[in-house]
């Protein structure tokens, strides 16, 4: 499993009563926060969504069980996360522009330097030529504007967010997330992971990668499953409102066990993170997928499995591990029979190969999870490399020998294709793509 930035352990907290009772409010509950998500917490008012983001935090100390910052017990480690308020905790005494040194001062930045930065976050949050406003001279929006300033100039590996758009109007709200969403997706800011708290379950569909709904009495997680829709979002897709529905049925249903989780458009269903599994990768070569498609579209975009295979000349049993794994990659969509390509998988298809490596690359990680642990695994370690060993053994408790190594195999092309890693036969290593690593190179030098 990659490595996690925080990792909760079994963290429960429990408030003393005047009486000798004391009321529980988290029960012993385990949390990982991994590179490159961002988690929604969703959970009715009062089953602990605060405390538990506190204690990941570091801000409260769990009354039993452990938080780890990259595996060190949290209260001995170094850690680097920001917090955005739903009430902005601004200081009214000091301008914009001080409270978004206030962050740097506090970490004994020179005067020069953190005022530069300080603008420079400025400007990254629309907020360019306010910085002598003092916040009471600002709408609720730009106020959280510098909420997000103060919070993002520290370069927080981990941002916590409690509800910062709920004091908002809907259109404020409405941009600000967007915004966040764009600096998140175009890598601006170098924070790893976002942890946001909140109570509106579309706000959590349209950002998150994961959603967590806690439980209350005592807290604890009911579910925890992550939303493989491709940004931007549609609120009115019919994946997009079936997730909402699901969890606000989790929700409204606090005695019932949480009901089975809705299928994604192409008729996976959604998993639970803690039930993780592997899927099967079918054992078929991007060019085999890539012709398929193609063929597909000669074809109409519509066809029965079984006369494709005639057309071709194929064995049924030939081209079912492509139609397989074209579904799988949300390319196809299969319905008794017969296959039909999806938008994405249409404009795979006629799309010119540098644009499907790209698409490909996309849906890989978005759909396969062993893909998208070695991409993580990889961009976690600073050399750049993971051995094959790693992958193999947690594949091994699931998949027999042969199948691990052919689930590898599978893994290998797939990745090597979308230029998402590299494999070193010889070292038996996963290594960082071409590309990958003179960016790394690139970073480290400049
Ligand atoms: N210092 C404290 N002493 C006693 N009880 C506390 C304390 N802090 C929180 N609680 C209780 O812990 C429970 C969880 O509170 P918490 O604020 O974490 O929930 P929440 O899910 O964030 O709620 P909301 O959505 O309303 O903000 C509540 O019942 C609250 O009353």
């Amino acid at each position: 499993m990659q490595q996690a930035i925080i990792r909760a352990e079994r963290v429960e907290k429990y408030y003393a009563q005047p009486s000798e009772n004391r009321i529980q409010v988290i029960s012993p509950t385990d949390l990982s926060i991994v590179p490159g998500e961002i988690v929604a917490l969703l959970g009715p008012s009062g089953s602990g969504k605060s405390t538990l983001m506190r204690m990941l935090t570091g801000l409260s100390i769990p009354s039993a069980g452990q938080v780890y910052w990259h595996e060190k017990p949290i209260a001995q480690a170094d850690i680097n996360v920001a917090i955005v308020f739903q009430s902005f905790a601004l200081f009214p005494w000091l301008t914009v522009l001080e409270n978004v040194e206030a962050p740097l001062q506090a970490r004994g930045m020179e005067p020069v330097e953190r005022r530069k930065r300080a603008l420079k976050m400025l400007d990254t949050v629309g907020l360019d030529g306010f910085q002598h406003a003092y916040p009471k001279e600002l709408s609720g929006g730009m106020r959280q504007r510098v909420g997000f300033a103060r919070a993002l100039v520290v370069e927080p590996e981990v941002l916590f967010m409690d509800e910062p758009f709920s004091a908002l109007d809907v259109l404020t709200a409405e941009n600000l997330r967007s915004e966040l969403l764009e600096l998140w997706q175009k890598k601006t800011m170098p924070t790893q992971a976002i942890f946001i708290v909140t109570h509106n379950i579309e706000e959590a569909v349209l950002l998150a990668d994961r959603i967590i709904v806690l439980g209350r009495n005592p807290g604890h997680v009911r579910v925890d499953f992550r939303v493989a829709l491709q940004h931007p979002r549609d609120r009115k897709a019919s994946a997009f409102t079936q997730l909402v529905d699901y969890i606000y049925k989790v929700l409204t249903q606090p005695e019932a066990q949480p009901p089975a989780l809705p299928r994604t458009a192409d008729g996976k269903r959604v998993r639970d993170q803690r039930l993780m599994s592997y899927q099967m990768l079918p054992h078929a070569r991007p060019g085999g997928i890539a012709g398929l498609l193609e063929l597909m579209v000669d074809h109409g975009g519509k066809a029965d499995i079984y006369r494709l295979a005639d057309d071709l000349a194929f064995e049924v049993d030939d081209l079912l591990p492509i139609v397989d794994a074209s579904s799988l990659l949300g390319f196809l969509q299969i319905t008794e029979g017969d296959a039909a390509l999806t938008s994405i998988g249409s404009e795979f298809a006629n799309a010119e190969i540098l644009r499907q490596k790209e698409i490909f690359r996309a849906a890989a990680v978005e759909n396969v999870l062993l893909l998208r642990q070695i991409v993580r695994a990889l961009e976690a370690k600073s050399d750049g490399t993971v051995p094959e060993e790693f992958f193999h053994d947690m594949l091994d408790e699931q998949f027999s020998e042969e199948e691990t190594l052919r689930q590898l195999e599978t893994a290998i092309n797939w990745g090597r294709y979308a230029e998402l890693f590299d494999f070193d036969a010889q070292r038996r290593r996963f290594t960082l793509a071409h590309n990958q690593a003179a960016e790394s190179a690139a970073e480290v030098s400049g």
